[in-house]
């Protein structure tokens, strides 16, 4: 595909993932298994995520820049929380259960990236939860994410 949109793009940008954010952690805050685990997050807690995924997914350094955060920083937010499977399989749920209801792109190409980026992203975040050493450098840079095997969003 000639001039292929990133996947920050092709999702609708920062309206969109923030739209997506804020009716996620609106259903994790009636959520028995993640109440528990979210009922300290700030205020801007949504937003910052929705930045972080953005930037991942191709879009402007909003989180690095505007946010002031860092891979490592990102990272940090989640040691020592000893999050469970069961904990990631509700978040990813529920993830998906917003982008539907937000009415996301659900071609099959972005939803293939989305969701591989959410499982290596959760994954990790888990593993990083049980620990308390930050197994990312300061001067990491941020993940970046793209469109894997197909290459490009959906082409009728
Ligand atoms: C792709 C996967 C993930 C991404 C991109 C991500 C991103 C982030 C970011 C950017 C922050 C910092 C927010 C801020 O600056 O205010 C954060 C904090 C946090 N995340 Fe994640 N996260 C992911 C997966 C998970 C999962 C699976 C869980 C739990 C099941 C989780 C639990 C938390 C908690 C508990 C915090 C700290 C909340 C607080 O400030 O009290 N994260 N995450």
């Amino acid at each position: 595909m000639k001039d292929t949109p990133s996947l920050y793009a092709w999702a609708g940008g920062q309206p969109a993932l923030e739209r997506l954010t804020e009716v996620f952690y609106a259903k994790v805050g009636k959520d028995e298994l993640l109440e528990p685990v979210f009922r300290h997050m700030s205020p801007e807690h949504s937003k910052h995520v929705a930045h972080f995924i953005g930037e991942v997914l191709g879009g402007p350094p909003a989180y690095t820049t505007g946010d002031g955060g860092s891979h490592a920083g990102m990272v940090r937010h989640h040691l020592g929380k000893m999050l469970t499977e069961p904990q990631r399989r509700r978040w990813i749920n529920l993830l998906l259960d917003s982008a539907d209801e937000v009415g996301l792109a659900d071609d099959p190409e972005f939803r293939s990236a989305l969701v591989g980026y959410l499982e290596w992203g959760s994954r990790l975040a888990v593993i990083n939860s049980q620990t308390s050493d930050n197994p990312v450098n300061e001067n990491e840079p941020m993940p970046k994410w793209g469109w894997g095997e197909p290459g490009g969003p959906y082409q009728p």
